[in-house]
């Protein structure tokens, strides 16, 4: 029988890290769920991914219940007051459970004497909320987002920004990938109907189906047989850009964990796949997932800005370069990176991926196709790169993927759609 913990408290300590600590959820969370049920593992995730959402007007919030804020050792109970008022706002958990489960963490934080002072905000955030939300949903913390990268969408897209940051604040639709060597999407599609699921297919991505309501993939038909795998839309999208080919040497550049290194061989089973990334723990999960679908591919472990120090003076007939980057097109996955990521970031990653396209740009054949992809929304990793690429290369052609005149495409998060993604197509001369 699996134990009671109390969520709440596992939650608070969880947040506390991610953003005291700049430790990631993706990293975090699977750890403090590991002895938990199924359904204590839902909620413990949505605590932490909602608090994550929401933070800024939980702080708010908070700044107006106290008179200061809660530091040093007791600043657990400043996450699980913030993970109490999260319930009381965004979850149908009737208020006294939420009170009560709140209160009651303060005792496994190990400081059972602050449980009065915790009832105490929660309960006056009770009395103030009709008057406190009101005043807060017309505050600048009513986008939810870091006021840095707020001042960059703004800037970057005068007309969108506001869209954008609406779909980072929503929770994001579940993709499928079809793995059309077993069946076409039509097919699967069926099977999961039988199964008492519904998808939509993507407009332009050929494997792509998004769930009508996301579910586990054990209820997938086949996912175990690697018959469908778990991939937003636009993540796909760079398979149908790099059109790979059977009998083609390709490079899968900044690989890990593998979603993009399984697409090729779904769409090229007889292609020479190169799969390239710098984090052995992540590389694992290359193995793992190229395991699941039966596929071989060549996994090495490398520094994309040494590529002579893992392929020799190999040339590659494509390359899929899917670049380290800031990741603000996948917030509503990942909230923590509103947390994580600092202003300053951003340069440095541009430098990084700068470095990465001019070491590998010689290891591409003349003729062959170099995709460059980030799940950025920020034109400093994206056409902005891309501009200054092309200046530096005149060997390099720009493919446009789309009718206007912009350096590469950019997409957007969207409730109906993928995630944030840019992708430029470049040919060697
Ligand atoms: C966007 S993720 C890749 C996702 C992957 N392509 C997929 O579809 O599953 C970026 C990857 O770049 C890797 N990375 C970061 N710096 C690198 C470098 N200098 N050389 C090679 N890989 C690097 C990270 O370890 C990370 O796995």
């Amino acid at each position: 029988m699996k134990k009671t913990v109390n969520l709440r408290s596992l939650a608070a300590q969880t947040l506390e890290r991610v953003v005291e600590q700049g430790q990631s959820l993706s990293n975090l969370l699977p750890v403090a769920q590991k002895n938990l049920s199924d359904k204590d593992s839902a909620l413990l995730q949505e605590l932490c991914f909602g608090v994550l959402r929401t933070l800024p007007l939980l702080e708010a919030a908070i700044k107006q219940l106290m008179s200061r804020p809660l530091t040093g050792k007791q600043r657990s109970l400043h996450f699980l007051i913030m993970v109490g008022l999260y319930q009381l706002l965004y979850t149908r958990i009737p208020a006294h459970a939420a009170l009560a489960e709140t209160v009651e963490g303060a005792t496994v934080l190990k400081r059972p004497q602050m449980k009065g002072l915790i009832n105490g905000v929660l309960r006056e955030f009770q009395r103030q909320q009709p008057d406190l939300m009101t005043q807060l949903e017309q505050s600048p913390q009513r986008f939810l987002h870091p006021a840095w990268l707020l001042k960059r969408l703004q800037l970057a897209w005068p007309e969108q920004w506001q869209q954008i940051v609406e779909a980072n604040n929503q929770r994001p639709p579940m993709w499928l990938r079809v793995n059309r060597q077993h069946h076409s999407r039509e097919q699967w599609l069926a099977l999961l109907q039988e199964s008492g699921n519904n998808a939509t297919p993507h407009p332009v991505y050929p494997d792509a189906l998004m769930l009508e309501a996301p579910t586990s993939v054990g209820q997938l038909p086949g996912f175990e047989r690697g018959w469908v795998t778990v991939q937003d839309a636009s993540a796909q999208g760079c398979v149908t850009w790099l059109a790979p080919q059977n009998g083609e040497r390709i490079l899968d550049l900044c690989a890990a964990p593998g979603g993009k290194t399984t697409h090729i061989l779904e769409a090229a089973p007889d292609a020479h796949v190169m799969a390239v990334d710098i984090d052995a723990q992540r590389l694992q999960r290359v193995y793992e997932n190229l395991k699941r679908l039966n596929m071989q591919a060549e996994v090495k472990q490398g520094d994309g800005r040494f590529p002579d120090q893992w392929c020799n003076d190999t040339q590659f007939d494509r390359i899929l370069l899917d670049a380290p980057c800031s990741a603000t097109g996948v917030i509503r996955r990942h909230p923590d990176i509103k947390w994580l990521r600092r202003d300053r970031d951003i340069s440095e990653l541009a430098a990084l991926q700068r470095e990465i396209l001019d070491a590998i740009w010689p290891h591409l054949k003349a003729g062959g196709t170099l995709v460059y992809a980030t799940c950025s929304i920020l034109p400093e990793e994206n056409h902005l790169q891309i501009a200054s690429f092309l200046e530096r290369h005149q060997d390099a052609e720009h493919i446009p993927l789309s009718d206007d005149s912009t350096i590469g495409l950019q997409c957007f998060p969207h409730p109906q759609d993928g995630d944030g993604f840019f992708y430029a197509k470049l040919i060697k001369r």
